[in-house]
């Protein structure tokens, strides 16, 4: 509320009510008593206004020393003399305002003179501008935002070519642990395995064999950027167990921590055939079995090793089950999935338990083992691990994530308008498909339940072939899921195409070998998930397709943005949607008859549920 400014060079006052410096709104809320006066029948209408300003001035007279309040007979007195007399009042209080301003801080007061002067004396200029802030988050900024990630670590570049035979390491694994690998895995390693065993193989040994004191940190931590399916899960287990296999008592001294379930079964998989015959003791822990049980299990026997997801490790490391006293090795695999999750905020759950347990308390104490095939750029979530002397052993590609090397792209661009058409065209794109077993990804729940069974009533209605067609949904329960899931990992496809339907859930770490084709009904939301979901084939460096159902510009333009991240083998670039892909979004107006009914008959089915 601003006070009427009153001008004291206009001291002589008007003939009408003088303008008199309006009190500044009363401190309490309540304005009742305003009303009240301004409400009041007893004045005269026209002197309403000026009741209005005299209100102020009422008010202001509670607060002054002058003449008693309601004296009837003040009518009766010579008027002149009732007029000096509230000149008085006025000049009086005009003194006092002044006073009051002068004990202002001359900060609050606006000097008029030096406004006035301010604006007239401005010409109508452009006002000068702020100077422009850089867009930090432009591209360039970015990307150089995102590679300052990896500039404090020691990179090691690799590249495809690294292939020897496991047969080179006879002097460095463990006769039984090379025998395990031939036999299981392979005569000949991947690139990325090549490139972490030359790197840590030969440290491990020495330290092992001269002395175990600084063995963690003569390795230092490890980073792994690698492709998906290119052999992470061997390439970090192979090491563990060389190093656990000389120890004499069972300790636990490697964790390893997945983000699900599906994975814990294929880490201990592949862990538990390269230590046959070591006498290792490799366990695991998950939700269905019960804490108490598995408790008492780790009580009885500790394990060498442990595979858990994070929340079941902060149960474990609540309620005492485990110890970080003999922990070693640390690894995460799908780091960045694990670090994105709050999972109980498990990492700094681990690390103070690691912090107040570990015997060793100087940096470095533990080597850690960070795997993704989209490791984050997001430094803060991996300064929470303490890294030590990290090296980071990424593919020497110009970009962040690497698709397998012969992974094939293609491109259907699907018109916006024709978009009710999606489930007809993925049949379209499914029938030019031969012996094929594909993945396809949907966004949601809701999209594989409503997905699956259209399909299957166009099936039925002879709109295409006769694919076999399972959906892996939140409907199922969880064992029905794990079996659906294993239906389709061990199916046959020489008399149709086994196709599977489903979310992100299946998108990481998934290691089904024969899967032919990925499609992308639904975009994934970012680079990394793309990845992951295209990763689901073309693994162990075999080939595979990946089909991205493109809606309208504003899904082609994601997928542009996506394409950022990405590095591709030479001659595996994506293949936009040609002319013979344009049957693939075209529809017959038998078609759209046939359609239209199929749609009706999922409107019963679902209404009839
Ligand atoms: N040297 C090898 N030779 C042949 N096959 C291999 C070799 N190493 C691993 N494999 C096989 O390749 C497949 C993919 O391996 P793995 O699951 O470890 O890949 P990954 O990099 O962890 O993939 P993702 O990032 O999707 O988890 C597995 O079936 C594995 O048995």
């Amino acid at each position: 509320m601003f006070a009427v400014r009153f001008d004291p060079s206009e001291a002589e006052l008007p003939k009408e009510k003088p303008l008199v410096p309006q009190k500044r709104a009363a401190e309490s809320d309540d304005d009742s008593d305003e009303v009240q006066e301004s409400e009041d029948e007893s004045q005269e209408p026209e002197r309403q206004k000026d009741e209005s300003e005299d209100e102020s001035e009422d008010k202001s007279r509670e607060k002054l020393p002058e003449e008693p309040e309601g004296q009837e007979d003040v009518q009766n007195q010579d008027t002149s003399d009732i007029h000096s007399k509230k000149h008085d009042s006025v000049i009086s209080r005009f003194q006092q305002t002044l006073k009051l301003q002068e004990k202002l801080p001359q900060a609050n007061l606006i000097d008029e003179e030096k406004e006035a002067s301010d604006t007239e004396a401005r010409p109508l200029e452009q006002i000068p501008q702020p100077a422009k802030v850089r867009n930090t988050h432009s591209g360039e900024a970015f990307e150089e935002r995102k590679s300052i990630a990896w500039r404090n670590t020691t990179k090691v570049h690799y590249d495809n070519q690294m292939v020897k035979p496991f047969a080179s390491y006879q002097d460095q694994l463990q006769p039984r642990l090379l025998a395990n690998i031939q036999q299981y895995f392979s005569k000949d390693t991947f690139p990325i395995q090549t490139v972490l065993l030359d790197n840590t193989l030969s440290l491990l040994n020495f330290t092992l064999g001269v002395t175990k004191k600084n063995l963690t940190r003569r390795v230092g931590d490890i980073l792994v950027n690698a492709s998906t399916g290119s052999g992470k899960t061997l390439a970090y287990s192979i090491p563990i167990i060389e190093a656990l296999s000389k120890r004499t008592v069972n300790k636990l001294r490697v964790l390893v921590i997945v983000p699900t379930k599906l994975l814990i079964g294929q880490v201990f998989d592949t862990m538990s055939k390269l230590a046959q015959g070591t006498g290792l003791i490799i366990s695991i822990s998950k939700l269905e079995n019960s804490l108490k049980e598995e408790h008492q299990k780790f009580m009885n026997y500790e394990p060498d090793i442990l595979i858990v997801t994070p929340g079941r490790l902060v149960d474990h490391l609540q309620i005492g089950s485990i110890t970080m006293k003999n922990l070693m090795m640390l690894v995460l695999d799908e780091a960045d999935h694990l670090l994105n999750q709050s999972f109980q905020n498990w990492s700094t759950e681990l690390m103070n338990n690691i912090k107040s347990h570990k015997l060793d308390q100087m940096p470095g104490n533990v080597i850690k083992m960070v795997f993704s095939a989209t490791l984050t750029t997001n430094t803060e979530k991996l300064h929470g691990l303490h890294l030590y002397n990290p090296k980071l052993f990424v593919r020497d590609s110009v970009k962040l994530y690497n698709l397998p090397d012969k992974l094939q792209e293609y491109n259907v661009n699907v018109p916006t308008a024709k978009s009710l058409y999606k489930p007809l065209f993925l049949l379209h794109l499914l029938n030019r498909l031969q012996n094929a077993k594909a993945l396809v990804f949907v966004k949601s729940n809701e999209a594989s339940l409503r997905l699956a069974p259209l399909l299957a009533i166009m099936i039925e209605k002879r709109m295409g072939a006769s694919h076999n067609v399972l959906s892996v949904n939140s409907n199922n329960t969880k064992s029905e899921n794990k079996r659906l899931v294993h239906q389709f990992a061990t199916s046959d496809t020489k008399e149709s195409n086994q196709i599977l339907i489903t979310t992100d859930l299946m998108s990481r770490g998934i290691d089904i070998n024969d899967i032919t084709d990925v499609i992308n009904y639904d975009p994934p939301i970012s680079s990394q998930q793309y990845v992951h979901r295209c990763g689901r084939t073309a693994r162990a460096l075999g080939r595979g397709n990946a089909h991205n159902l493109l809606v309208g510009k504003g899904e082609r333009k994601f997928w542009t943005q996506i394409e950022k991240d990405i590095s591709r083998n030479v001659g595996y670039e994506p293949i936009i949607s040609t002319e013979q892909d344009e049957s693939i979004v075209n529809v017959s107006e038998n078609e759209n008859e046939v359609y239209k009914l199929c749609l009706e008959i999922l409107r019963s089915q679902n209404s009839g549920d």
